[in-house]
């Protein structure tokens, strides 16, 4: 069977023979890959146009060629080599400008040729006009839900994705993907972005957060102002930096962003821990605008002088408060405060998470310049998609209860490729165990952890993914981000400590208008966690057990942290720049001195969950780090 590593080693053998170099590996000074690079702004130029270097801007878009607001261009470089067709539609004309990299691109379409199509067959299939239809999306189910943005001049949300002037190859991935219309997250996040503006968006998940920041990114490349690149020897520029905390999370964004950017010529490349890196290293050389990344690797190729971030004009922290949590601030601010990445206002920061402790808010805005913020849905809350049930399950029952559960489940026909299951554990050793039991007692499953090697890792989610074991076992290693379809039912079999990370693990269900069940195993021992769990159902409209509310009256907040996203509001949706002791504590308005924009039907109450400043601790030792990444 072929293995994830022997897909890499035999598509490296196939670069090396196609380079016909033997001295191709990493150091090579021929880098004969590396000479077929083409910027993005020529890749898309139909041979057949002989059209000259292009200077026009665009117009008709609250933002200026550069993907700036009005006030002014933030990135300062001057443009030598590609202008901006008229928005008016048509395919975009790139023209040539005679620089160095077109010389050496040898021919505009030698990139594109070789791109393999991620739609496969699909491609061609018409778009349907009711999303539902095609995608089984239930849009019924974002309609009024509550939005609260903050800051200056907020740019107007958009209801249609013809409404946004991304581009027309972008706008045919758009339909190529299916996505009929904007998700609310989309509909604000996207104008905002394209206006240049830094962004701290808080939406529920599998709300399509991921589109919401990848898109204003391709379009903003592909039609800005790039100033000419400088030509390391064995450095690559990247134009976008998108930083996640897992490997699966970055490979799951790199897929996403090479369907999005598909023949629009904007090269995406993916680097994480745990795979080689030679292969990443002979990526990079065939050219890179947006790079996708965990922390770590990338802090190693920095080190190694194999990237730069001088050219860095986008920079997207997906699940940025885990980001920025205990475990990760520190590799990210190296990244985004010590190396060469431009500074906030000269680059443009989009943070993106469900879920944004005030603490974690107030770091955050170290790294944002006039940010707006944006808040879809009660931030830090599930969504009401996912049916949540809890149950008191002593600690010595827990296995008998999931097997009872998993009959139940294939009595129903809730079980098999189409229903998956993903069953969260606390340790790495109790993932291996219980995979190891169900497996013996007749349910096919497999297991993802920190101790496991890339490969098994990568190997495991493929075979949950194609359903040949429809249950996980997992370490929170899997809570965040991934979007697998078909997840039916999530199984907190060890609740996490933080409410948080509850959110973030049912998650994997209930995604981009789908429902879906979340069972928690509930005991003494989680009793910290007792009155935020039983908020967090209330909110989200499921039934609380009178048990639990007993345990809620008694306990204080969860996990000990007592951090409730969002701070400072009952239902979250809170700008931490409207905080009343941050202001009192010094906090300067130059972060904020902007009007609140709600709509929905909700008032962000204060009171409620207070996070008590430095309540927060973070949930990860700094050695955790390097599991995720
Ligand atoms: N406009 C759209 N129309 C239809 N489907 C969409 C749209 N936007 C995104 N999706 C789909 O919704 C699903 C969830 O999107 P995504 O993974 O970006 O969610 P998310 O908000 O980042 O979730 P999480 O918080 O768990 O990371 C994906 O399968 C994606 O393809």
């Amino acid at each position: 069977m072929r293995t994830a590593w022997a897909d890499i080693a035999n598509s490296a053998a196939e670069n090396t023979a196609a380079a016909s170099s033997a001295n191709d590996g990493v150091g090579s000074t021929s880098r004969p890959a590396r000479s077929s690079y083409v910027p993005p702004h020529l890749r898309n130029r139909p041979s057949s146009d002989p059209t000259p270097a292009f200077s026009g801007v665009g117009s008709g878009s609250d933002r200026s060629v550069y993907g700036v607001p009005a006030g002014g261009p933030r990135w300062a470089g001057p443009r030598t080599d590609v202008g901006r067709p008229g928005s008016g539609g048509g395919a975009p004309r790139f023209g040539g400008g005679g620089n160095g990299w077109n010389n050496r691109s040898g021919g505009w379409d030698r990139g594109r040729d070789r791109e393999v199509n991620p739609f496969g067959d699909e491609d061609d299939a018409p778009a349907e006009p009711d999303a539902s239809e095609h995608t089984g999306i239930n849009f019924d189910a974002y309609e009024d839900i509550p939005v609260e943005t903050s800051g200056d001049n907020v740019p107007p949300p958009v209801n249609t994705f013809a409404d946004i002037d991304l581009g027309d190859a972008l706008n045919e991935n758009i339909r190529r993907c299916k996505y009929v219309k904007p998700t609310p997250v989309q509909r604000h996040a996207i104008p905002i972005s394209l206006a240049g503006r830094d962004l701290m968006a808080c939406a529920q998940t599998g709300s399509g957060k991921t589109a919401a920041f990848c898109f204003p990114i391709i379009s903003g490349i592909m039609t800005g102002q790039i100033a000419q690149r400088p030509r390391g020897a064995r450095t690559v520029f990247p134009l976008a930096l998108i930083l996640s905390p897992t490997r699966e999370l970055s490979c799951q964004i790199h897929e996403e962003a090479k369907k999005f950017s598909y023949q629009t010529g904007v090269r995406v490349v993916v680097a994480y821990g745990g795979a080689p890196i030679n292969q990443q290293l002979r990526d990079l050389e065939r050219g890179v605008d947006i790079l996708v990344a965990t922390p770590g690797r990338l802090v190693d190729l920095l080190e190694r002088a194999r990237v730069s971030l001088q050219m860095v004009r986008y920079l997207a922290l997906d699940e940025a408060d885990r980001m920025l949590d205990m475990g990760f601030e520190p590799q990210i601010r190296k990244i985004v405060e010590q190396m060469d990445m431009p500074p906030p206002g000269v680059r443009q920061t989009m943070l993106f998470s469900a879920t944004f402790p005030k603490e974690i808010q107030r770091l955050a805005s170290d790294f944002l310049s006039k940010y707006i913020f944006l808040a879809v849905g009660r931030v830090g809350s599930s969504t009401d998609l996912i049916v949540q049930r809890v149950e008191f399950v002593n600690e010595s029952d827990k296995r008998s209860h999931l097997m009872d559960l998993l009959h139940a489940q294939r009595e129903n026909g809730t079980h098999g490729k189409q229903s998956l299951t993903l069953v969260f554990v606390e340790t790495k050793k109790g993932a291996d165990s219980l995979e190891h039991w169900l497996c013996m007692n007749g349910f096919p499953a497999t297991t993802i952890h920190g101790d496991r090697t890339q490969q098994e890792r990568e190997y495991a989610l493929r075979s949950f993914k194609s359903g040949t074991t429809p249950i996980l076992v997992a370490t929170d290693v899997a809570a965040r981000g991934l979007d697998i379809p078909h997840v039916a039912h999530v199984v907190n079999f060890d609740l996490p400590n933080d409410i948080d990370d509850y959110v973030h693990r049912i998650g994997r269900t209930g995604r981009a208008g789908k429902s879906g069940l979340a069972t928690a195993f509930f005991n003494e021992s989680n009793s910290n966690m007792a009155r935020s769990l039983a908020e967090l159902m209330q909110e989200s409209n499921q039934e609380v057990p009178d048990w639990l509310s007993r345990y809620a009256a008694r306990s204080s907040y969860g996990g000990g942290k007592n951090r409730r996203s969002g701070g400072g509001g009952r239902f979250g949706g809170r700008d931490f720049r409207r905080d009343t002791s941050y202001n009192r504590g010094g906090g300067s308005t130059d972060y904020y001195g902007g009007s609140n924009n709600y709509s929905g039907g909700y008032g962000a109450a204060p009171g409620g969950y207070g996070a008590a400043p430095g309540g927060y601790g973070g949930g990860y030792g700094a050695g955790v780090a390097s599991a995720w990444d």
